[in-house]
């Protein structure tokens, strides 16, 4: 599987410039799409899951054209969106037999046997007669994500679905989609949250304003801020002082003042040890030193 993003732009009727030619190549695994809110993630998904027609460009799902081919490439696709709903008076099982139906699954057998196999997959089988509006909003989710897969899609699309989600749940949701990503299948997982773009994620974009600003691994990613995160101790004072100067990541209060862990382009006059960075700091350099630079002097 393969899906190759062209020259892709989005210009709102108001004339809002939510995409800004897009370029990706994404192929079988998971695929971490990060950036901050309102970077144009959800415009992208939108667009992939045929939902919305780009102002230009071009995607294209192994050889087929997106806009020729949407009826085929809807065939192939599973979608859940960043406002999922569901009918209220459903019980759990039985909205995902009503998805079950959507997805074409007409033969009555095939179909409750899909939906217990999925319910399995996402720890739901226990609350399967429950009504699905009376789940925690984690058990929503995940109902989220099963409605998604129903029907075995070849490509998997997640719209920020750990947003709001205790930490237990988000690892339970990056588990059920790391599973799945062991199969020939795409997983296009977009999110503001650093921590779900685990290592799972073979390839991973940053968007913002949006734009492409990096693409490639996790790991080339945290690559890009070795040499910039740095440790220190500081005083009550000193933390106002440098906080002001850097973006300051983590501070442990101790005697006399903190521990911290910020980023930096260079540090002068701070006695720092350089700490080897991680996504998150990654992340935090990248969205303050390059990103946003880039963007400034476009
Ligand atoms: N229909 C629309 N008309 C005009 N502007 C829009 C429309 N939909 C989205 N936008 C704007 O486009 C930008 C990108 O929105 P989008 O929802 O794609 O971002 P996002 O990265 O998914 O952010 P979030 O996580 O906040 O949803 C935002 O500034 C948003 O206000």
């Amino acid at each position: 599987m393969k899906i190759k993003i062209n020259d892709l732009s989005q210009v709102y009727k108001n004339d809002f410039r939510a995409l800004n030619k897009v370029n990706l190549e994404i192929d079988s695994g998971m695929f971490g799409l990060l950036g901050p809110n309102g970077a144009g993630k959800s415009t992208l998904m939108r667009i992939l899951v045929t939902l919305l027609q780009p102002s230009h460009g071009e995607v294209m799902v192994n050889d087929m054209k997106l806009s020729k081919n949407r009826s085929e490439v809807r065939s192939m696709l599973g979608y859940l969106p960043q406002d999922f709903r569901f009918f209220a008076k459903l019980r759990t099982w039985e909205f995902l037999d009503y998805a079950a139906s959507l997805a074409g699954i007409s033969k009555k057998k095939e179909r409750l046997a899909a939906v217990d196999d999925l319910l399995e997959q996402v720890g739901l089988f226990d609350v399967r007669n429950r009504y699905a509006n009376k789940l925690s909003g984690g058990m929503k989710r995940r109902l989220g994500i099963a409605q998604a897969l129903i029907g075995d899609p070849k490509i998997v699309i997640v719209d920020e679905p750990t947003t709001g989600l205790d930490p237990e749940e988000r690892i339970r949701f990056r588990n059920i989609l790391s599973n799945l990503s062991q199969k020939e299948v795409i997983i296009i997982l977009s999110t503001h949250i650093v921590g779900d773009i685990s290592s799972t994620c073979r390839q991973m974009a940053l968007l913002n304003r949006g734009q492409v600003h990096f693409k490639g691994s996790p790991e080339q990613f945290i690559k890009q801020s070795e040499g910039h995160v740095f440790k220190t101790n500081v005083s009550f004072e000193q933390m106002k002082v440098i906080s002001e100067q850097f973006p300051v990541i983590t501070s442990v209060p101790g005697v006399g003042g903190y521990e911290i862990e910020f980023v930096a382009n260079e540090v002068d006059g701070w006695d720092t040890t350089l700490v080897e960075p991680n996504l998150e700091h990654a992340y935090v350099y990248f969205m303050e030193y390059v990103a946003n630079e880039k963007f400034k002097y476009q």
